[in-house]
C-alpha cells in the first residue's frame, strides 16, 4: 500500500475531522473510497480489509443491495415528513419488529440519530420517569470508568475516558461512576472472567450507601465495555448490578451501541448475559451503518407512567430530534433487519465466534502483547506502551492501513470487530498482516 494511495482531489484543510488527528492525516491522508463485502479500496484502487465492521456498524457487509433499494424506494415515495406530532408508516413497524427482538418486556421504542442523542434519550427518560412517580429528587447518574457513552453532555458525563473528558470541564453536577471491570485476575481470558464480578457490581452498592437510593435515577453500562478496549464483564457481574437496581428502584440502562444486533452472538447483550435492563439503547448496526439512526426501548409500565401523568391531549415527553423516526432510517433499518433474518447473521457471528477468539487469544505470544479478551465478535490486544501512551496503538492504526487492514485502537489497545460474513481465510489473512506489523512497532 503506497501513502500516495490516499491522496484526495479535494483539498483536506476545510473539513475538522472527528477523533481524528488532523494535523497527522493532512501529513498521511487515509482515505477509503469505495466498500463492497468485507473490502474497502482506498484513492488508487489499492484493497483493504475491514477488520472492525466499519465502526461496529456493518456487520452484514459493505454495499448490500437490498438496504440500497429500500432507501431508494423510500426516497421515491416519501423522503421526510414531521416527526412531531405526525407519523410515518415505517416507524411503527420498525419499533413493532424491534419489539418483537428486544428481551421481553423492553417493548416501546423511541428513535433518534445517533447513539449519543440515545443516551441523551434513556438518561432523560429515567429522570421524567421517578419525576412523574413522585420521586424527583432522583437526579443523580450512576456511570463506569472507562464506559463510552457518546459526546452529547449526558453521555460524556457518565462516561468516564479519560481523555474524553479532560478538555471540557466538569461535566453534569451529581454523576458518579464504578470501577470499569479490568482487572489482572482476568488477563488474557476468552469470554467472561471468573474473577471479581460481585465486588465489583458493589460499587453500586457503595455509591448507594454513600448517596442514599432515592437521589439515584439510573446506572448506565456497556454490557462489554467497547470503545475503551473491550472489557468484558466479569462472570456475575452484570447480575449483581440487576439485582442492586431491583433493591433500591434504580433504572438500570444497557448501552447496546456496540453490543446489539449479533455483535455478542445474540441479537442483544442482553440476551447473552441473560440479564434484561429497563432501558437499552442501540444504534450502528440498526441500519448496517448505512443510514445514521438509534433506537431506546424502555419498559412499557416506563412509558406508561409518563403518558399517564400527562392530560389526554398533552405532549407527555418534551424531547425528540428532527431526524427522529426518519422515514428513509426507518426503511434502512427494516432492510437490516429483515436481512439479519434471512441470513441468519447471529447465528453465523456466533458460529464464528470460537474461529475469532481463538486467533485473538493467539497474538499472546508476540512479545509486545500484554493481554488478549474478547467476546463474541469483539476482541481486543493490548500492546505494552512504547515511550507515551498511545504511540505504539496509532503506528500500529496507520502500518495496518498501509499494509490493507482497517482496525481500531483505543490508547496502545488493537480492537477487532469483523464483519458477520467475514470468512476463515479472511480472518486468517487479517490476523497475519496484524502479526507482521505488530513484529516491526
Ligand atoms: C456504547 C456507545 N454509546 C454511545 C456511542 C455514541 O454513538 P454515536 O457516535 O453514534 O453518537 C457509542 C459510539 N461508539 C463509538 C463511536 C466511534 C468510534 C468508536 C470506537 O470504539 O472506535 C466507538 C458507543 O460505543
Amino acid at each position: 500500500m503506497s501513502q500516495a494511495a490516499s491522496r484526495s482531489n479535494e483539498p483536506l484543510i476545510h473539513h475538522w475531522m472527528p477523533f481524528t488527528a488532523n494535523k497527522q492525516f493532512q501529513e498521511a491522508p487515509r482515505i477509503i473510497a469505495r466498500a463492497e463485502g468485507v473490502h474497502y479500496w482506498n484513492t488508487l484502487g489499492e484493497q483493504l480489509l475491514d477488520g472492525v465492521s466499519g465502526l461496529y456498524t456493518t456487520p452484514a457487509g459493505h454495499g448490500r443491495r437490498e438496504i440500497r433499494e429500500a432507501v431508494t424506494r423510500q426516497l421515491e415515495e416519501l423522503d421526510y415528513a414531521p416527526a412531531f406530532q405526525f407519523g410515518v408508516p415505517g416507524s411503527f413497524r420498525l419499533a413493532h419488529e424491534l419489539a418483537q427482538m428486544l428481551p421481553e418486556g423492553l417493548n416501546r421504542v423511541f428513535f433518534a440519530g445517533s447513539g449519543s442523542e440515545a443516551v441523551e434519550t434513556a438518561l432523560k427518560i429515567a429522570i421524567q420517569y421517578h419525576r412523574v412517580r413522585g420521586q424527583g429528587q432522583r437526579q443523580r447518574l450512576i456511570g463506569r470508568a472507562r464506559g463510552y457513552h457518546g459526546v452529547n453532555f449526558a453521555g460524556w458525563s457518565v462516561g468516564g475516558m479519560v481523555k474524553n473528558r479532560d478538555a471540557f470541564g466538569l461535566g453534569l453536577p451529581g454523576v458518579a461512576h464504578m470501577r470499569h471491570t479490568h482487572i489482572p485476575e482476568n488477563r488474557n481470558v476468552m469470554g467472561q472472567g471468573e474473577h471479581g464480578g460481585i465486588d465489583l457490581a458493589d460499587d453500586l452498592q457503595r455509591l448507594v450507601d454513600l448517596h442514599g437510593a432515592d437521589t439515584i435515577a439510573a446506572c448506565i453500562v456497556e454490557p462489554i465495555a467497547g470503545s475503551t478496549g473491550v472489557l468484558v464483564p466479569p462472570k456475575g457481574y452484570l447480575e449483581r448490578l440487576r439485582a442492586i437496581c431491583d433493591k433500591h428502584g434504580i433504572l438500570l440502562i444497557f448501552d447496546e451501541v456496540i453490543c446489539g444486533f449479533g455483535r455478542t452472538g445474540h441479537a442483544f447483550a442482553a440476551d447473552a448475559f441473560g440479564v434484561t435492563p429497563d432501558i437499552l439503547t442501540m444504534a450502528k448496526a440498526i441500519t448496517n451503518g448505512n443510514i445514521p439512526m438509534a433506537a431506546i426501548a424502555v419498559r412499557e409500565d416506563i412509558q406508561q407512567a409518563i403518558l399517564d401523568a400527562a392530560g389526554p391531549d398533552a405532549v407527555e415527553f418534551f424531547h425528540g430530534y428532527t431526524y427522529s423516526a426518519h422515514p428513509v432510517a426507518c426503511a434502512a433499518a427494516l432492510a437490516t433487519l429483515k436481512l439479519y433474518r434471512d441470513e441468519d447473521l447471529f447465528a453465523r457471528a456466533a458460529a464464528l465466534t470460537p474461529k475469532f477468539l481463538e486467533r485473538i487469544a493467539s497474538l499472546a505470544d508476540i512479545p509486545i502483547v500484554t493481554d488478549t479478551r474478547g467476546y463474541g465478535l469483539l476482541g481486543a490486544v493490548d500492546l505494552a506502551v512504547d515511550g507515551s501512551a498511545g504511540k505504539r496503538g496509532f503506528a500500529v492504526l496507520r502500518r495496518c492501513f498501509e499494509q490493507g487492514l482497517v482496525i481500531r485502537v483505543a490508547g496502545d489497545t488493537v480492537v477487532f470487530a469483523p464483519l458477520f460474513i467475514t470468512t476463515e481465510d479472511e480472518l486468517d489473512q487479517m490476523f497475519a498482516l496484524l502479526r507482521g506489523v505488530l513484529k516491526t512497532v
